[in-house]
């Protein structure tokens, strides 16, 4: 017997490939050498319900292909380029040329390879792995309308001091003490999306980054106090919205990650310098800051 979808049924699908693994280098006439490395994930969604419904492949695009463009397209990129514009050209690509595409989503993650300083000169051709990581995402659809994100993951931040948590809810559940005197820690996660393209986007991230980076820790002498992980938060977003007006909302998740005083009779008496640095359970403050639409009144 043929199955076929039922007419009370909606089915919902797409299919991609995950986690193709790219790295390409660009080699400059004088020597100096660049590389980047990506996972790239591929989501394509296409009018190909026969291929769910009856075994019918005629309207799929192999995931094997698609992992076969990403490095044939890295090959044709002789230009260095960001991970944005990579992944809006592999959207490109797949939306145009397979009439039963309908749209595409590309999410792109960097690994931080760092240039290596020798002395303080910048090495040719020697890298090493940072931390953080920088994420894209291209959303497509067959008109050309794209939709650029991009992020950090694994931005790990600490202050020793100017931070504090007061005049939270206490019931009989509540055994925080209040303090004006603790640390900081955590480890940025952070989305932005554009509404217009930056000039740069590899300089648009190194500038949202050193945004976030500058409001947690405040001047290098002063600092600035945060109340809250939730207040911090929430001027890291306002900082970037207000410095980059091609950008329409950024969400930031920030887990609080504890470090205990350490109190032992008679050994260690705690004065803000032994700590148990843990790292679950942690506390989970996300938001998303999003600018409102400017609406005009008819006159
Ligand atoms: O900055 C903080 N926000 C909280 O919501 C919270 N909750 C908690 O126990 N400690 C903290 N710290």
């Amino acid at each position: 017997m043929k199955l076929g979808m039922e007419k009370d049924l909606l089915l919902e699908q797409k299919h991609g490939k995950s986690r193709v693994r790219v790295a390409r280098v660009w080699r400059q006439p004088g020597g100096k050498e660049t590389i980047v490395e990506w996972n790239v994930n591929i989501s394509l969604y296409s009018d190909c319900i026969p291929a769910y419904t009856d075994g019918d492949n005629s309207d799929i695009v192999a995931t094997d292909s698609m992992k076969n463009t990403v490095y044939a397209k890295a090959k044709e990129c002789v230009e260095q380029l960001s991970a944005e514009e990579f992944g809006v050209l592999l959207g490109k690509h797949f939306t145009s040329t397979y009439p039963k595409v309908t749209g595409a989503t590309i999410n792109i993650v960097e690994k931080p390879w760092e240039r290596i300083l020798m002395d303080g000169i910048p090495h040719g051709h020697g890298f090493k792995l940072g931390t953080e990581k920088h994420t894209t995402e291209i959303n497509i659809n067959k008109l050309g309308e794209v939709k650029v994100t991009s992020g950090v993951e694994g931005l790990a931040l600490l202050k020793t001091t100017q931070s504090g948590f007061v005049g939270f809810i206490r019931d009989k559940y509540t055994l925080l003490p209040d303090t004006k005197e603790r640390m900081l820690a955590t480890e940025v996660s952070a989305v932005w999306r554009y509404s217009k393209k930056p000039s740069c986007y590899t300089k648009a991230y190194i500038s949202v980054q050193k945004t976030l980076v500058d409001v947690l820790f405040g001047s290098p002498h002063e600092g600035v106090y945060s109340p809250s992980v939730q207040n911090t938060l929430y001027f890291m977003a306002e900082s970037v919205l207000h410095r980059f007006p091609e950008i329409e909302f950024i969400r930031l998740s920030m887990p609080n990650l504890h470090f205990l005083p350490v109190n032992l009779p008679n050994i260690v008496k705690f004065d803000h310098d032994v700590y148990v640095p843990t790292d679950e359970p942690h506390g989970t403050i996300e938001a998303t800051l999003t600018r409102k639409k400017i609406t005009f009144s008819k006159l």
